[in-house]
């Protein structure tokens, strides 16, 4: 019988194997950044460790970082961010600190080095490591006791989860985006319902997507649960991944190239289960409450709970009605939002900039409106085609690289009550702030909203 993607890429990193104990995997890329590290650096240093594969391991500060020039006032921030710096500096581990120019959100560095490539286990103390299985290798989080295990040993003990496919027939319709997608996906299955697997994204729509749009697709597969999210590579991949600094080179490159177009699932493989989307029949999607399952297409309305059969659900839509401010049967269009933010790992690249300056372009903001590169190469790349003028003539602000306003553990958060069209990744309770209600949205919606002031899609202008 033939293999999934996923079972090839297990397999070939399998160092011991046991009955009745997890696989012990080679890791060939350790993210490190300052959150989750400082207990494992700890945990080395009692034992006397040193870290296995200082080559192999990336660190980069990303979520306590000011998106303003100028130091850190937090305590707590400071302290995580000189900790990062004194472990890196002890251990040998290359550091991207605040002001450097490969500086970036964790998961936007490794792809645009060229570290991130097809066929890799990737690990990091962080949820959305998901987002490199868009180059076709298995990368998901893990908790700090693991990442000391991986400092220490460049392995992982895991158990392989199951696999499942997520086929998207059909090609997605002008207008609508690979976040779209996803929140459609999640909306579809539910937060758990990737729960104990792999998911691999397959079929037209996304064969069509960009490196972009395939990592946004797979860094929310978390958000439905699932352990990682996996597309497998081909020409879009290898183009992306051409002459970026880590590729391989030359006759490296060529051979690299060949061994990852075994990359795929064979046609006889079987998955474990199997889901089936039409991308055709798909329209801007935005989320209403406080899971990013509690999605609708932007020409919907808010849920009436009333009408949901669920019991489990109905609570959970009552009490994100009552979190969020919103009253059932209110078209999602009318919803006033306050502050709109572009960036993060999910929409934080490139292309996701472009496409909001497309539509800044000689218009007004009427929010206030972060655009936050997802790193400083990217931060770049936007000046170097002037986007940044765009986006400040509109009357957005435009910042230094981080997490942002993507969550509360830096000075971009909203104020309680406060309302954002944000194109992040979680709208949980309190995610952008105490108090902050969040609709989570693709950069083409965030950059309409910011424009009308109420949740709007490109085509509404
Ligand atoms: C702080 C970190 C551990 C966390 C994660 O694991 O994802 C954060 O990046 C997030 O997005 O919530
Ligand atoms: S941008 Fe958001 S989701 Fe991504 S790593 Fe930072 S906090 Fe987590």
């Amino acid at each position: 019988m033939g293999r999934t993607l996923a079972e090839k890429v297990w397999e070939r990193h399998v160092v011991r194997r046991a009955e009745g104990e997890p696989d012990l995997l080679f890791i060939d890329l350790h993210l490190i950044h300052e959150v989750t590290s400082p207990q494992a650096f700890d945990g080395l240093r009692m034992a006397g460790r040193k870290l296995r594969r200082p080559d192999l391991t990336i660190a980069t500060e990303d979520h306590n970082v000011p998106t303003v020039l100028g130091p850190i006032s937090d305590p707590v921030s400071k302290t995580q961010v000189e900790t990062l710096r004194k472990n890196a500096a002890e251990f040998g581990v290359r550091l991207h600190p605040m002001g450097d120019a490969g500086q970036g959100v964790v998961h936007i560095i490794g792809p645009q080095f060229g570290l991130t490539q097809p066929g890799m286990t990737i690990v990091c103390g962080d949820s959305h490591t998901s987002t490199h299985g868009a180059f076709g290798g298995i990368a998901f989080g893990i908790g700090t006791s693991e990442v000391e295990h991986v400092l220490a040993t460049q392995t992982l003990p895991a158990y392989r989860p199951k696999t499942m496919a997520i086929e998207v027939a059909g090609e997605l319709p002008a207008g609508v985006t690979a976040k779209d997608l996803i929140l459609a996906i999640i909306a579809k299955i539910g937060t758990g319902g990737g729960q104990g697997y792999i998911v691999e994204y397959r079929g037209e729509a996304v064969r069509k997507l960009s490196m972009e749009g395939r990592m946004t697709v797979c860094n929310m597969s978390i958000e439905a649960g699932a352990r990682a999210g996996m597309i497998a590579p081909d020409e879009t991949t290898f183009a992306y991944l051409k002459g970026r600094t880590h590729a391989p080179q030359g006759a490296a490159w060529e051979q690299a190239v060949e061994y990852w177009k075994t990359l795929k699932t064979d046609d006889d493989a079987v998955f474990d289960k199997v889901v089936e989307i039409d991308a055709s029949t798909l329209t801007p999607f935005v989320t209403w409450g406080t899971n990013p399952g509690q999605g609708l297409p932007l020409g919907e309305a808010v849920p009436d709970p009333g009408r949901i059969a669920d019991a489990t659900e109905r609570a959970a839509a009552e009490r994100a009605l009552e979190y969020m401010g919103l009253t059932a049967g209110t078209p999602l269009r009318e919803i006033e939002v306050d502050t709109v933010f572009v960036g993060s790992c999910t929409n934080g690249r490139i292309e996701d900039l472009r496409a909001a300056a497309e539509i800044l372009r000689g218009r007004k903001v009427r929010t206030r409106t972060l655009i936050v590169p997802g790193s400083m190469l990217v931060k770049l790349e936007a000046e170097k085609e002037g986007l940044d003028k765009v986006f400040e003539a509109a009357g957005a602000e435009w910042r230094q690289a981080g997490c942002s306003m993507c969550l509360g553990m830096n000075p971009d958060t909203l104020q309680p009550g406060e309302r954002s069209a944000s194109t992040s990744n979680r709208n949980f309770e309190g995610r952008q702030g105490k108090g902050g209600r969040t609709h989570l949205v693709s950069p083409q919606v965030a950059a309409a909203t910011a424009v009308t002031g109420r949740l709007t899609a490109p085509a509404d202008l």
